[in-house]
């Protein structure tokens, strides 16, 4: 039952050729008899090596342009049969059906056809119906099979049967098997959520290729894992690997940086932004960010969506920080960066992100559409008796672009294009107003002609009162509280100006 078996017979049907060339020569010179589909048997032949083609198996041709050319009981018999189970014996023998004992596929490129904005017709024809069938068939019967249905196994596979003399194992059959399952559920996975976008079905299925084991999560105690292709997202220039926390971090920085168009540099702890300005240069962007709060920077992490030169990284140098991402740099930056080994310098590449979140809840997972939406001055409804300056409108919209990426309940106060301060993750919007004027006064700003954002509505006026008395001049509110009119009444007894977005920005 779990002999080693000896490789006689082998199908190879491929997309992509690439990789395969070292792997046939050697089943050829085994003495491996190799049945194979239109290009891949073309291939071989290319090789100067023996190869049957599967229609002289069949009996059939390939018709419907490619549709149907394994799918035939010769081919499916020769793979599913039980070597130990005499009745199948029996009727492969009378029905001439030769064992196959090695199966190799590479399937149809659906999810890059898909990626590439292929038309519905072109997606669609890239569904391998006879590709996923054999690797099926060849997954179950593992036990006197062999299913390679990943280029990345060619090379594990060379190496198996070139010292093993063409026999595999039965824990290695099976090994195999396990990541056949892997592609067949992942590529069906792909195929179902490509349908399933109108009237959705309420599933969750997500299947993620690519993964990187971290060295511990949240705390050490914690185990980790990322699933997901960093490596196309960053191209790492220095330092170690990311850590749990600094993948969190990284992340809220990135959809950070992105509400921003002009030179910006922004610091953040724990997912909120302790440090961020707007200005004609990275450098000074960099240092009224820092000015910020230079405290919280310590050992933050920094983004920002221009170059980063020379300049910059030797202000950047002074202060001890986990992550720097920036969309490219000066070479003599890096060269700086990297006399400090552990410093992480990420060089950011364009890449589409998900417009979907998940996490896990309870004993299931909640999703959500990201929160994609910012309202700028034209979204910007004045209630009160005086309206905000010129100026004021664009500290509002940089407050509100801030606010939407902090920890709910949040007030942020702006003046400038330069965050002054914040009050984040409170339990009430007083104190969340409370610690960010405290933070001002202590790192030396004053508040006075402030502008201020809220990423929800002021149930009672006792913000307004608290701002206007702090010399805060406008205030940035979604609105919608029915008791609205009651800061509106109090920032206009107070000579202060306010708008709503009728947008909440909660984070939580
Ligand atoms: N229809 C079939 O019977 C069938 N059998 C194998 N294939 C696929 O045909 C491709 C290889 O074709 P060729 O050897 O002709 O280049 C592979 O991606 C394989 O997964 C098939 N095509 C798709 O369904």
């Amino acid at each position: 039952m779990s002999q080693p078996i000896k490789i006689k017979n082998a199908l190879i049907s491929v997309y992509y050729k690439d990789g395969l060339e070292p792997l046939v020569k050697l089943l050829a010179a085994q003495g491996v008899q190799l049945f194979s589909t239109g290009g891949t048997e073309q291939f071989i032949k290319d090789l100067d090596l023996p190869v049957t083609a599967v229609e002289d198996l069949t009996g059939y041709p390939s018709i419907l342009g490619g549709r149907v050319k394994t799918l035939h009981p010769k081919v499916f018999g020769g793979i599913l049969n039980r070597r130990g189970l005499a009745g199948d014996q029996e009727q492969i023998a009378e029905y001439e059906i030769p064992e196959i004992d090695l199966v190799i596929v590479d399937l149809y490129p659906f999810e890059e056809t898909l990626k590439a904005g292929g038309t519905a017709e072109e997606i669609i024809e890239k569904i391998d119906i006879g590709g996923i069938s054999l690797i099926r068939a060849a997954a179950k019967n593992f036990n006197d099979v062999v299913i390679i249905a990943s280029k990345n196994d060619y090379p594990t596979l060379l190496a198996q049967l070139e010292e093993q003399n063409g026999e595999t194992t039965l824990a290695q059959r099976k090994t195999y098997a396990k990541i056949a399952f892997h592609t067949s559920s992942h590529y069906d996975t792909a195929i179902f959520n490509y349908f399933n976008t109108e009237e959705p079905l309420d599933v969750f299925k997500q299947s993620v290729n690519t993964a990187k084991t971290l060295r511990y999560g949240e705390n050490p105690h914690q185990g980790g894992i990322f699933y997901g292709d960093l490596d196309a997202m960053f191209i790492k220039l220095n330092g170690k690997e990311l850590s749990y926390n600094n993948l969190v971090d990284v992340d809220a920085a990135v959809a950070l940086i992105d509400e921003f168009e002009d030179p910006t540099f922004a610091i953040l702890k724990h997912t909120n932004a302790c440090g961020i300005a707007s200005r004609a240069t990275v450098k000074q962007a960099w240092l009224d960010a820092l000015a910020c709060d230079p405290v919280s920077a310590f050992g933050g992490v920094l983004i920002t969506n221009v170059e980063v030169d020379l300049e910059t990284a030797q202000e950047i140098n002074n202060l001890f920080f986990e992550v720097l991402i920036a969309p490219s740099y000066q070479p003599e930056a890096i060269e700086l960066f990297s006399k400090k080994k552990n410093r992480v310098i990420l060089q950011r590449n364009e890449v589409a992100l998900s417009k979907k979140q998940f996490k896990t809840l309870l004993n299931g997972v909640i999703e959500q559409d990201k929160d994609l939406i910012i309202e700028g001055p034209d979204q910007m409804t004045t209630v009160t008796d005086k309206a905000p300056t010129e100026q004021e409108l664009k500290d509002l919209y940089f407050a509100n672009k801030i606010v939407k990426h902090t920890k709910s309940n949040t007030i942020v106060l702006v003046k400038d294009d330069v965050l002054i301060a914040s009050g984040v993750g409170q339990t009430s919007r007083v104190d969340a107003l409370r610690q960010a004027i405290d933070k001002a006064i202590s790192f030396g700003f004053s508040v006075k002609g402030c502008s201020m954002a809220s990423d929800a509505f002021f149930p009672f006026p006792d913000c307004v009162e608290i701002a206007a008395e702090a010399g805060i001049t406008a205030v940035l509110q979604p609105g919608g509280s029915i008791k609205d009119a009651d800061s509106v009444a109090k920032a206009n007894e107070m000579g202060i100006a306010m708008v709503t977005t009728g947008v909440r920005h909660f984070k939580h």
